[in-house]
């Protein structure tokens, strides 16, 4: 059936998900298109963060580290997130930023491998993650060898004996390619590395499992697809069987085995504790707490399922609405190899997404011509994606977005 707003109309209301959109505090006429950069607000996190500032901090005062357990947040959180990636209780850890996680992680990671020259990461992987680790490799007198999906295991080949970690990102932030989590990790293992995934882009999203797959590290973000909130902590994932010979870089008091012995040396929590480093951003961290639980009540699998049926009906709008436009789909049209969002190029996109912001349509750009736009199967309706494309249509074939305010570039993009 040719996509169209009464087919958009008819799939909301057969859609089972579609009552979950009232779990996000989303504003009358906007098509949030963004998740994949900042998810929405959860409702309840309002409710739970009034608590936590007047009650826990203003009332418990010092006592809410006993009493409110602030200080198993970290480890609580992590298994609720370990359970969204497929990691058993005890391997996941809630603190810090991405980018302190992925070098505390690579470090640890390639320590794990003595001996060993060679860090392999993806060419297209995050720039933090690729500064990461180009400083990691610099700190531990390494090398960086970049490859892609389809030249790694050549690289392996040539460097055979010499790598130590291959770090890559499960959905690749520009183009919303789904790379091969288990097998690229069997691949590193046949070459004697470990696996380290960046997770940012597929957590929540698409089905991940790393216990499953033989991952043996892995971090990622939580206010994208887990709506954790502006500059929510992340997680990191180190495998039972590498915990206890973790050699982390950065060994702060919450990592000790015993912190309030106040003891004058570091010795390393026996277990995923000791991936935590100093005190936890509290607010944050209880902020985000709140807001997985539509996630979980909705399931990873739901929320895939509908995020894909989303995908095949913005394909078919494209198709049908945008052909002959400059519009040009850059994400893998296969399912199975697509993460959760779609790559648009345009040569205009700066200004044609600030034409589409203002018609209420919010993504953004990448690569200077690339539009993202986030289906989050949890939120995004039928009718939204059929809003957005129709607002992109609109814009490009009236040229709506040559107006002179559209043409200044924002900070933010
Ligand atoms: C793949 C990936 N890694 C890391 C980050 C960010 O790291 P941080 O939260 O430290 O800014 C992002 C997004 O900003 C990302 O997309
Ligand atoms: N982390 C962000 C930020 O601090 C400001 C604005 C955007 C972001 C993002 O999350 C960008 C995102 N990781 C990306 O895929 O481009």
């Amino acid at each position: 059936m040719r996509p169209s707003s009464a087919l958009a109309k008819s799939l909301d209301a057969a859609d089972p998900l579609a009552p979950f959109r009232a779990d996000f505090a989303l504003p009358e006429g906007v098509v949030y298109l963004n998740g994949n950069s900042l998810g929405p607000l959860p409702a309840a996190v309002p409710g739970v963060m009034d608590d936590v500032v007047r009650r826990q901090w203003g009332e418990r005062l010092i006592r809410a580290w006993n009493d409110e357990d602030w200080w198993s947040a970290p480890l609580r959180v992590g298994d609720r997130i370990g359970r969204l990636i497929g990691a058993a209780a005890g391997q996941t850890a809630v603190g810090e930023s991405t980018s302190v996680q992925i070098f505390n992680t690579l470090v640890a990671a390639a320590r794990l491998r003595p001996g060993r020259r060679v860090l392999v990461t993806e060419a297209g992987n995050f720039p933090t993650d690729r500064y990461l680790a180009a400083s990691a490799a610099r700190l531990l007198g390494l090398e960086v060898v970049e490859t892609t999906a389809d030249t790694l295991a050549a690289a392996l080949d040539r460097h055979a004996g010499e790598v130590a970690v291959v770090f890559y990102p499960a959905v690749d932030y520009c183009t919303g390619a789904l790379w091969d989590v288990a097998g690229i990790t069997d691949l590193a293992h046949r070459a004697g590395a470990l696996a380290m995934w960046d997770l940012s882009h597929a957590a929540g999203a698409v089905p991940v499992q790393v216990d499953a797959d033989g991952v043996d590290l892995a971090v990622g973000c939580t206010y994208k697809y887990l709506s954790g909130g502006p500059g929510s902590p992340a997680y990191v994932y180190a495998a039972a069987r590498h915990q206890a010979a973790l050699d982390l870089p950065l060994t702060g008091w919450h990592g000790h085995a015993r912190p309030f012995d106040m003891a004058d040396g570091f010795e390393p929590a026996p277990d995923i504790a000791r991936t935590r480093i100093g005190t936890p951003h509290v607010l944050s961290l209880l902020a985000l707490e709140a807001a997985l639980e539509p996630l979980e009540r909705a399931g990873v699998a739901a929320v895939r399922d509908k995020s894909l049926k989303l995908g095949e009906f913005f394909l078919g709008c494209a198709d049908s609405m945008l052909t002959g436009l400059g519009f040009e789909v850059a994400t893998p049209r296969d399912p199975l190899r697509r993460g959760n969002h779609f790559a648009v190029r345009h040569p205009e996109a700066h200004a044609v997404m600030a034409a589409l912001k203002a018609r209420g349509v919010i993504g953004d750009v990448r690569s200077s011509t690339v539009l993202r736009l986030c289906l989050n199967g949890l939120y995004v309706s039928y009718t939204d994606v059929h809003t957005a494309v129709a607002a992109m249509q609109e814009v490009a074939s009236t040229g709506a977005h040559r107006a002179p305010d559209f043409q200044v570039r924002e900070v933010v993009t």
